[in-house]
C-alpha cells in the first residue's frame, strides 16, 4: 500500500509580498495543512526580514517570539506538515519598498519570476512529493512556473470575486468606452457577465485611471487579464452567499471556490507572525472605555493619503469629541515623512486618542468598546469589521477599494462614505463620526451588518457554503494530484 503521506497533495505556496495578502495565505496555508496538505510556504527575504524584525520588537515587549528565525516553527510543533522557505524578489534587503513603489513592482513583474524559477527548479529537484503551487492571483508567472515543472496550478485570490470578474472583463470595458480610452463613459455599466450594474466610479482605480501606461497596468493585464484565468482551480476570500451571481458566472469560466472569510480560530491565532510593523497592545487603554464608544481608525498596509487628508481627518475626529484608536502606519503619507499630523495634535488629542504605529486589528475590533470603523475598506478589513459587527465609515483610497466600498454602502447598507465628493474636510469627518457613533443611523447599520455576519457564520458552519467549497476543492485537488502520478 503506497505510503499515505504520498498521496497528500504537497504544494509550494508564494503569497505576494504585502501585509493584506500575506495574513490570508498563511491562515489559508495553515487551514490547508490541518486537511493533511503539505505546504512549503515561501516568503520574500524582504518580508521575512520585517517579519522577523517586528517579531524580535514584540519579544522583547513580552509576546511570543521564533528565535530560530522559522514563522513556522510553532505551527509545526503543533503537528503540520509546513515548510518555510525564502526567496529573494530581486532587491537589496535595505531597498525603501514603501518609498519607491514602482520600482519594486517593475522588480516583481520582471525580475521576480527568475528567482521564483530558480528556486522552485531546486526545489522540485529534490522533493518529487511537491504537485502544486498556490500562487496569490496579482502574480505574471504561475502559468509558466506551473507548466514548466508540472505543478497543479491554485490561484489565490483576496479580494471579492466581484473585482475579479471586472477584471477578467477590462476587453469588454475597453470595447464600450469604460476603460483606456481618452474620454471615458460616465454612463452605468451593465453588460458585464455576472454584475447587474456598476457605476464607472465604483471600478478599481486601475479601471478609473487615465493613464494606463503604468506597471501597475501592466501587472493586473498580464496577471489578472490574461494568467490567472488559465489556473487549474481559483480559490477566494468571499462567502458564495454575498456574490453568488458573480460566483455562478466565474464558475462557468473555470473551478471557483468560495472559502472565506478565511480567518484565525482559537488555535491558530498566534501561532504564526504575520505582522510587518511593531504591534502594540490597545486593550488596556479599550478596557477603560464605555461600550461602543470608540471610533477605530487604519487604512491598512498599503495605500498613503496626503497629507491634506490626513490632516483633515485627525481635526474632523478631534472636533467630534468621540474616542479613538488609531493605527497610522510611520508611512502613511511617504515613509520620507514619517510625522506627517498636524503639529501639536498629539498634545490636543490628550485622552481622547489612542495612536499606534500598528495593533492587532481583530482583537481591537471585537473589543466591546468599539462602535466603528474608519477604513479604506480593504477586503481583509471590510470582512473582520464584519465578524465582529462593526459598521463602517468608508475612505477608499486605491486598487479594489473602490468597489468594496460600493459592495459596504450601497449593497450591504452596513456602512456609510467619509465624504460624498473627492474632498474631504474636517467638518464632514466630525458629521459622518457623531451620525454614526450616536447617531441614528447606528442601529439601522447595526441590525444590517449583524444578518451580513449571521451570513459569514453559516457559510463556516458544518455544511455552510464555505466549508462544503472547501472540501470539495481539496477533494478536486487530490483527484488532480492522484491522477498526475
Ligand atoms: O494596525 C493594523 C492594521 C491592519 N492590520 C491587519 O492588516 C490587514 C490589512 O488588510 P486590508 O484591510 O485588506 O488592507 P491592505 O493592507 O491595504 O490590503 C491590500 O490587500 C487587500 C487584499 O487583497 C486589498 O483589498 C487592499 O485594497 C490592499 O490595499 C488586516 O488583516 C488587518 O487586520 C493589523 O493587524 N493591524
Amino acid at each position: 500500500m503506497a505510503d499515505r503521506k504520498t498521496e497528500n497533495p504537497h504544494a509550494i505556496f508564494i503569497p505576494f509580498p504585502l501585509q493584506g495578502h500575506l495574513i490570508p495565505s498563511v491562515l489559508l496555508a495553515v487551514k490547508l495543512a490541518s486537511k493533511g496538505f503539505t505546504i512549503t510556504f515561501v516568503n520574500t527575504e524582504s518580508i521575512h526580514h520585517s517579519i522577523i524584525k517586528s517579531s524580535s520588537q514584540s519579544a522583547i515587549n513580552g509576546s511570543h517570539h521564533h528565535d530560530d528565525g522559522d514563522v513556522f516553527a510553532e505551527a509545526r510543533k503543533s503537528g503540520l506538515d509546513i515548510r518555510y522557505a525564502t526567496v529573494s524578489d530581486g532587491l537589496p534587503l535595505g531597498f525603501d519598498r514603501s518609498l519607491n513603489h514602482d520600482q519594486y513592482m517593475e522588480c516583481l513583474l520582471h525580475v521576480f519570476s527568475a528567482h521564483v524559477d530558480e528556486f522552485v527548479g531546486n526545489l522540485v529537484k529534490g522533493d518529487v512529493s511537491i504537485n502544486c503551487l498556490i500562487a496569490d492571483s496579482f502574480y505574471v508567472w504561475p502559468l509558466m512556473i506551473s507548466k514548466k515543472y508540472n505543478l497543479v496550478n491554485i490561484s489565490f485570490w483576496t479580494e471579492p470575486a466581484l473585482v475579479l470578474n471586472l477584471y477578467y472583463h477590462m476587453d469588454l470595458l475597453k470595447k464600450n468606452g469604460h476603460y483606456d480610452p481618452l474620454d471615458k463613459h460616465e454612463d452605468v455599466i451593465d453588460y458585464i457577465p455576472g454584475v447587474d450594474s456598476i457605476k464607472p466610479r465604483d471600478m478599481m482605480s486601475y479601471l478609473q485611471a487615465t493613464d494606463t501606461n503604468t506597471v501597475s497596468h501592466r501587472i493586473i493585464h498580464k496577471a489578472l487579464f490574461e494568467d490567472a484565468r488559465s489556473a487549474d482551480f481559483m480559490i477566494c476570500n468571499t462567502i458564495h452567499e454575498l456574490e453568488s451571481h458573480t460566483i455562478s458566472t466565474l464558475n462557468q469560466m473555470q473551478p471557483f471556490y468560495a472559502i472565506g472569510p478565511i480567518f484565525p480560530n482559537k488555535f491558530t491565532q498566534k501561532l504564526v507572525s504575520t505582522n510587518l510593523w511593531y504591534e502594540l497592545d490597545c486593550t488596556r487603554w479599550l478596557n477603560n472605555r464605555p461600550l461602543r464608544s470608540v471610533l477605530y481608525v487604519s487604512f491598512g498596509s498599503y495605500a498613503h493619503i496626503s497629507k491634506h487628508d490626513l490632516a483633515e481627518i485627525a481635526h474632523g475626529l478631534l472636533q467630534s469629541g468621540v474616542s479613538f484608536v488609531w493605527a497610522l502606519r510611520p508611512d502613511i503619507v511617504s515613509s520620507n515623512d514619517t510625522n506627517a499630523l498636524p503639529l501639536g495634535f498629539e498634545d490636543k488629542i490628550k485622552d481622547q486618542g489612542l495612536i499606534v504605529p500598528w495593533c492587532d486589528q481583530k482583537s481591537v475590533l471585537s473589543h466591546p468598546s468599539i462602535g466603528g470603523f474608519v477604513t479604506h475598506c480593504g477586503w481583509n478589513s471590510v470582512l473582520e469589521s464584519i465578524w465582529c459587527g462593526v459598521p463602517l465609515i468608508c475612505f477608499p483610497l486605491l486598487t479594489d477599494q473602490f468597489t468594496n466600498r460600493k459592495l459596504v454602502v450601497d449593497d450591504w447598507k452596513i456602512g456609510i462614505n467619509l465624504c460624498e465628493g473627492n474632498l474631504v474636510e474636517k467638518e464632514d469627518v466630525t458629521k459622518k463620526v457623531k451620525g454614526l457613533m450616536i447617531g441614528e443611523k447606528s442601529s439601522e447599520l447595526r441590525n444590517e451588518i449583524k444578518k451580513v455576519k449571521t451570513t459569514l457564520q453559516d457559510a463556516l458552519a458544518l455544511g455552510g457554503s464555505s466549508q462544503r467549497n472547501f472540501d470539495q476543492f481539496i477533494s478536486e485537488v487530490r483527484i488532480k494530484t492522484n491522477n498526475m502520478k
